[in-house]
Formats: structure tokens, C-alpha cells, sequence
């Protein structure tokens, strides 16, 4: 395997943690070339709570494809958030096999995992994750903290990004200071930062009211068919799946529908 060093890459260089044919690089490509974004084959994922096992996941296979728009849909307690964690590499199956940009997540050690995470998948959830008293370009900048990116270039990165989803006017504020919708587009901007190729949203529009809403709706999908950045989000509410190309329907831990829009 080759590993090619990206120009902001310094921590995934020294860890060895990939083993086997496939790796990540420091630009956040694969060593499979024309691999899916994440493929999983009878994906399952159960939890021992006070020595009972709950079945989260009960084997679940699908395909999804770089430059997707794909929403997770189903009632509560049927396993969206755990597919979403598997996916995210937030969290390990315990069975079946999970490979993301080719690569097999189980050949990976937990720095490996981290790595992959930081490359490849940005992250947003419904209640932000920002740190409150840092600034917004601070948040932003942060996942290129552990990429070894340098400060002016962090700072340089995390303006473009929040200029890209209308924000370059709140650079300075604290999230404390911001509405949830700006909140949610800082948080959007820190997921676009590293250059992602994929973001996984679970809820993104479920703090917000209408408007705000839409406006989240309206940076992903422009995300989506302006950078080719294959979106995932789990959502409760029908008219942010309708906007999916493609929605996934899970029911007690199982693939029940999964649609696909004609294009
Ligand atoms: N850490 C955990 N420990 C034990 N059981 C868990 C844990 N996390 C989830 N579960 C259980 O696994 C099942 C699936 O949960 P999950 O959070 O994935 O569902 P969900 O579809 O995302 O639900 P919601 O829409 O309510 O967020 C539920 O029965 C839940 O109680």
C-alpha cells in the first residue's frame, strides 16, 4: 500500500494503524479506487444493558455512492442513530462488514478509525457540538487541529468555509451569541472544513424552526450538487426526507424500503 502525503497531513503519516490492501491518505482519498462511499453487509450491532441484549441493528446491507443524497428514515428505536454511528465510524458493528471508500473498518485500530473519521466524514447533529465560548471561525478551524494544519492556514480555511454557507459577517461570535440556524450553519462549515466526501447529518433541522430549517436544507443540497459531496441524514420529518434523492426506511433494525428517486 501506498500512502501519499497530503499537504496539510502529518498525523496519519506516523501511525501505522492501516493493515491489509486499502488505505487512507493524507487528502482523505483511498487507495480503492471507484470504491462506494460506505458498504455494509449484514451490519449488525446489539447492546448488553444490565446483562440483556438489545438488537439495535439486525443485519443490514447497502451500498451507498460517492456524491449521494441519501435520508435514513424510520420510526424511534428502529435504528437510525446506530447506523449513522456505524457509518461515522463512531462506533464498531458487532457483526457483519462495514467498508468506507473501500476501506474494511475492521482492519483499522481505533487511531486508524479516528483518522479515517477526520478525512473522509464531516459531522452534523442536531444540538450543534460547538463550543460555546470559541469563536465561530475557532470552531470551524478545530478538526484542522488534528491534521497539523498550521494556524494562518486554519484561519484562512475556516473564513472560506464560513463564507460559503453566509456566514463571513459572524466570523468573531460565539455560538452563545448566534440563532440556532446560524449555529447549525458554523456547525455545517466545521464539517466542510477538511474538504470532506462525505457529511453525515443526523436530525440537522431538528432544533430549528421552518426557515432555518430550509436554509440548512438549502446549504446541503447545494453541497451535494455544486462539490459532489454525498450527503446522509437521518430525519423525522417528511418534507427533509422528500429532499433526499434516495431514502433508506429502517424498522426494528432492518432495511424495510430503500427508494430512489428517477432522475
Ligand atoms: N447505548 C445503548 N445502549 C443500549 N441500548 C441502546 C443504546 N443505544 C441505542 N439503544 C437501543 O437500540 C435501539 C435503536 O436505537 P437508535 O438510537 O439507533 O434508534 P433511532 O431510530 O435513532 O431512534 P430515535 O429516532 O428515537 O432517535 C433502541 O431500542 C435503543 O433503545
Amino acid at each position: 500500500m501506498t500512502r501519499a502525503m497530503g499537504d496539510d497531513g502529518g498525523e496519519t503519516s506516523h501511525r501505522g494503524v492501516l493493515r491489509g490492501e486499502s488505505g487512507v491518505n493524507g487528502r482523505g482519498t483511498t487507495a480503492v479506487a471507484g470504491a462506494p462511499a460506505f458498504e455494509a453487509v449484514e451490519l449488525a450491532r446489539s447492546y448488553r444493558l444490565e446483562g440483556v441484549s438489545v438488537d439495535a441493528l439486525r443485519g443490514v446491507s447497502l451500498r451507498i455512492s460517492p456524491g449521494e443524497f441519501v435520508a435514513i428514515v424510520g420510526p424511534s428505536g428502529s435504528g437510525k442513530s446506530t447506523l449513522m454511528h456505524l457509518l461515522g465510524c463512531l462506533d464498531r458493528p458487532t457483526a457483519g462488514v462495514l467498508r468506507v471508500n473501500g476501506v474494511d473498518v475492521s482492519t483499522l485500530d481505533d487511531g486508524g478509525l479516528a483518522d479515517l473519521r477526520n478525512q473522509v466524514i464531516g459531522f452534523v447533529f442536531q444540538s450543534f457540538h460547538l463550543l460555546g465560548r470559541t469563536s465561530a471561525v475557532d470552531n470551524v478551524a478545530l478538526p484542522l487541529v488534528y491534521r497539523g494544519v498550521g494556524r494562518a492556514e486554519r484561519r484562512r480555511r475556516a473564513q472560506e468555509a464560513l463564507t460559503s454557507v453566509g456566514l463571513g459577517h459572524r466570523m468573531d461570535h460565539r455560538p452563545s451569541q448566534m440563532s440556532g440556524g446560524e449555529q447549525q450553519r458554523v456547525a455545517i462549515a466545521r464539517a466542510l472544513v477538511g474538504d470532506p466526501k462525505v457529511v453525515l447529518a443526523d436530525e440537522p433541522t431538528g432544533n430549528l424552526d421552518t426557515r432555518n430549517g430550509e436554509e440548512v436544507m438549502g446549504i446541503l443540497a447545494r453541497l451535494n450538487a455544486e462539490r459532489g459531496v454525498a450527503v446522509v441524514l437521518v430525519t423525522h420529518e417528511a418534507e427533509v426526507a422528500a429532499q433526499a434523492r434516495r431514502r433508506i426506511h429502517v424498522r426494528d433494525g432492518l432495511i424495510e424500503r430503500d427508494e430512489e428517486d428517477a432522475r
